[in-house]
């Protein structure tokens, strides 16, 4: 048989063609899907890159402005731009949404950033490393319908760097560990199977991980326009203020937003069913099915803890977990019963206003 190499030979690929303007900002077929070629130029798609305190900005193809708050929308969608009625303008169905539960007491969900294809879980090589805090965000980026790639940060300063790679990678069979010097080139490379263009990445994790330095090693150049954005805190710490999407030199849209640093799990069952599947997958051989793996006779997973196949720990960082997010969830359900009957409430009390009127 012979084969045609010619595709590898230098000049033998076909030049793909340029990005539009709408795929530089990651647009692509599961948008496009979703309208058709008259709604494409009555209400033009445009991306929404930041969000501020005084609207939306929102970017497309010649178009490059904000628009007052008021689309449920946030940093990453897509709307369809209505420039008679700029609150009105529809958001089109994501592909993935991370959201957490607000800070403070009333446990409402914040959305915090949509369509990312990639979340870069950050930490790194030094007492920063946490498993259970890991596993959260592992969890959080399944449940969002977003692929996670764990990044381990100051390889450098470790002394055994392979020892944590060894322990992230525990985590989940379907998760990928990279380990690296966020400083300089080597993110760049490290990084480039998930950085492709039209792609949306974002960095998640605590202060101090390393998050702005990989953005900027990835922006390059363009690095110096978010560090500029740095601003004191009430408690004169520095602090990321800054909310928006950054195209790379390669093409690839990168999320900065300081709401990825610390998030609670909400709604997220189905996201930490997927990390913790070794315990799901045990669990169907306890002879009960409804095992809480506690003091039942005929137990999988206890017997799996009891010849070390299983790490204790990790049962109970899966339990903790688990609490968390029905506590969070539960809340945010009381809380839409109340708005609802708080809803028919009000519908009755203005209908027997206007029957009173008639
Ligand atoms: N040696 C070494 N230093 C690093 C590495 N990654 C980050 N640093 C340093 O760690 C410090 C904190 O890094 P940042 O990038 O500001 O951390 P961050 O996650 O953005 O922090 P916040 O903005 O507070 O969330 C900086 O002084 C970096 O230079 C690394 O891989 N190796
Ligand atoms: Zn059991």
């Amino acid at each position: 048989m012979v084969r045609d190499y010619s595709a590898f030979l230098p000049g033998g690929i076909p030049r793909r063609r340029e990005p539009t303007a709408l795929e530089s900002l990651g647009w692509g077929p599961v948008f496009a899907r979703q309208i058709d070629a008259d709604a494409l130029t009555a209400t033009p798609p445009v991306r929404v890159v930041a969000v501020h305190r005084s609207g939306l900005q929102v970017a497309g193809d010649g178009i490059d402005e904000t628009i007052p708050p008021g689309p449920e929308a946030t940093v990453g969608d897509w709307l369809l731009l209505d420039r008679a009625r700029p609150r009105s303008s529809q958001v089109l169905e994501r592909k993935s949404l991370i959201k957490r539960r607000a800070p403070g007491t009333g446990r409402e969900v914040q959305l915090i950033a949509a369509n990312i294809d990639t979340v870069f879980v950050v930490t790194s090589c030094n007492t920063d490393f946490n498993i259970a805090r890991l596993e959260r965000y592992v969890a959080l980026a399944f449940d969002a319908d977003i692929e996670p790639v764990i990044v381990l940060t100051k390889a450098d300063l470790a002394k055994d760097p392979a020892s944590y790679v060894t322990a992230a990678q525990a985590i989940s069979e379907r998760v990928l560990v990279v380990a690296l010097d966020a400083r300089g080139e080597e993110p760049v490379q490290a990084l480039a199977d998930w950085c492709r263009p039209g792609r949306t990445v974002a960095f998640i994790g605590s202060s101090g991980v390393g998050k702005s330095t990989l953005t900027n090693a990835l922006l390059g150049a363009q690095a110096i326009a978010t560090q500029g954005i740095r601003e004191d805190d009430a408690k004169g710490r520095h602090t990321t203020t800054r909310r928006e999407l950054h195209a790379t030199p390669g093409g690839c849209l990168v999320l900065d937003t300081p709401g990825m640093r610390e998030l609670q799990l909400t709604d997220a069952a189905e996201g930490i069913a997927d990390v913790f599947e070794d315990i799901k997958a045990l669990a169907a051989d306890c002879r009960f099915t409804d095992c809480q793996h506690e003091t039942e006779p005929g137990c999988a997973v206890r017997t799996a803890m009891e010849d070390g196949s299983l790490d204790p720990a990790r049962i109970t960082r899966w339990r903790k977990l688990q609490a968390e997010d029905a506590f969070n969830s539960a809340s945010l359900a009381e809380r839409r019963e109340k708005d609802r009957a708080f809803g028919k409430l009000v519908r009755s009390a203005m209908k027997a206003k206007s029957d009173r009127t008639r």
